[in-house]
């Protein structure tokens, strides 16, 4: 018998562009989503958006969360509960947004994006992540409804957290290797749409490096896009393999061990360097991974992230630990093969 399902969340409005944050309430109000939101976000995108926002629905309550956390989430409902609110708006970074969408998501209500920075590719995925002690969680969440992504906002913000998102972006070719891996050896389930389209968005981000300079509008605009699609890939996938492998993994445990220290992009971006040697040992693959982060001015090693040797090494051989996904760190790199993966690749 024929046993397969799929059901694919995908956002019903993305409006990309100049000054479509004044749009926000006009894109909300086509899919008749009705009574008044609460406003979620963090201190600075308040002042650069969120209080614009909330005016165009008269006056909405605004809510500010420090911390990707479980507890910042109870927070939000907490809120949602004392303001009657009848859906949320997230507007700031990946942090607020997966905040807003796993709050909207438990309380089944209607869920609406609005990304202040290139940073992230959650801006439109159907994922929450949130860390808890020594695992981080990826759970599924309903992605939102509406997207609004002001490209004159986007340009404004400092450059690294444009950089950042490339880096995201360029980190999926480890992401779908380490994908492939699992179906092989574990039987993983995978979707070659997702993947093709994973792979595709970075190598179009690659293509385009070239173009995407600081304070340029259409260099917002190409990064948007390849975001929204990276995230379209996660939807399609209902899961955010096509856009995090052991990359992810080493990302996440360096959170852990010097929490605060790099954007999440530029640490996934340097962490895919040395998953592509891991890979193959092929130089001309690593180099590549490498010279795309270049390009567009990410960091390529430790010490531009702020980590030291240590710590990146300690991330590299604990990785496996924080979650039920097979990578290529399989069941743990030892210390001597990090070292020397690291060393080879310059990242330490
Ligand atoms: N769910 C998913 O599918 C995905 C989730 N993520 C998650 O997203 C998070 C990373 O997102 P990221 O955006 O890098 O981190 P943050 O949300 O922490 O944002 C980074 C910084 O940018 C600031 N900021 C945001 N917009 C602007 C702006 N326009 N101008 C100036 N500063 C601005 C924030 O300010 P402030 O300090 O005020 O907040 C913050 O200091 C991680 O937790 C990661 O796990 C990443 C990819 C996919
Ligand atoms: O960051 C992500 C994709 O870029 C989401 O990945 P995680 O599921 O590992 O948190
Ligand atoms: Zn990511």
């Amino acid at each position: 018998m024929f046993d397969k399902r799929a059901w694919i969340r995908l956002p019903r409005n993305v409006v990309v562009g100049h000054g479509v944050l004044s749009e926000t309430a006009a894109a909300v109000g086509e899919l008749h989503l009705g009574g008044t939101p609460l406003v979620v976000t963090s201190p600075t995108p308040k002042e650069l958006a969120a209080e614009s926002v909330a005016e165009q629905f008269d006056g909405a309550p605004v809510v500010t969360v420090d911390e990707a956390s479980f507890s910042e989430v109870e927070r939000v409902m907490d809120e949602v509960e004392d303001s009657e609110a009848s859906f949320l708006v997230g507007v700031g970074g990946g942090k607020v947004i997966d905040i807003a969408k796993m709050a909207s998501d438990e309380l089944d209500m209607g869920f609406v994006s609005v990304p202040t920075a290139a940073s992230h590719d959650g801006i439109v995925s159907g994922r929450g992540s949130v860390p808890e002690g020594d695992t981080r969680h990826s759970v599924a969440a309903e992605p939102p409804l509406v997207v609004v992504a002001d490209t004159g906002i986007i340009a404004d913000a400092p450059w690294r957290l444009t950089t950042a998102g490339c880096a995201d972006i360029i980190s999926n070719y480890t992401a779908v290797k380490d994908w492939e891996l699992a179906h092989r050896l574990k039987n993983v389930e995978y979707s070659e749409y997702a993947g093709a389209l994973s792979r595709m968005t970075a190598e179009m981000l690659v293509d385009n490096a070239d173009s995407i300079r600081p304070g340029l509008e259409e260099s917002a605009w190409l990064v948007v896009k390849a975001l929204v699609s990276s995230g379209v890939a996660m939807s399609i996938a209902g899961s955010s393999r096509p856009a995090s492998g052991a990359e992810h993994l080493i990302s996440h445990q360096l959170d852990r061990i010097a929490p605060g220290t790099a954007l999440h992009g530029h640490q996934v971006g340097v962490a895919s360097v040395v998953t592509e040697y891991l890979h193959s040992g092929d130089m001309g693959r690593w180099q590549n991974v490498h010279d795309a982060l270049a390009a567009i001015g990410a960091p390529t090693n430790a010490e531009e992230l702020g980590h030291s040797a240590e710590d990146f090494v300690e991330a590299m051989t604990t990785a496996h630990e924080i979650r039920d996904r097979y990578t290529i760190l399989g069941n743990g790199v030892s210390e001597e093969a990090a070292i020397e993966a690291a060393t080879v690749t310059g990242v330490i």
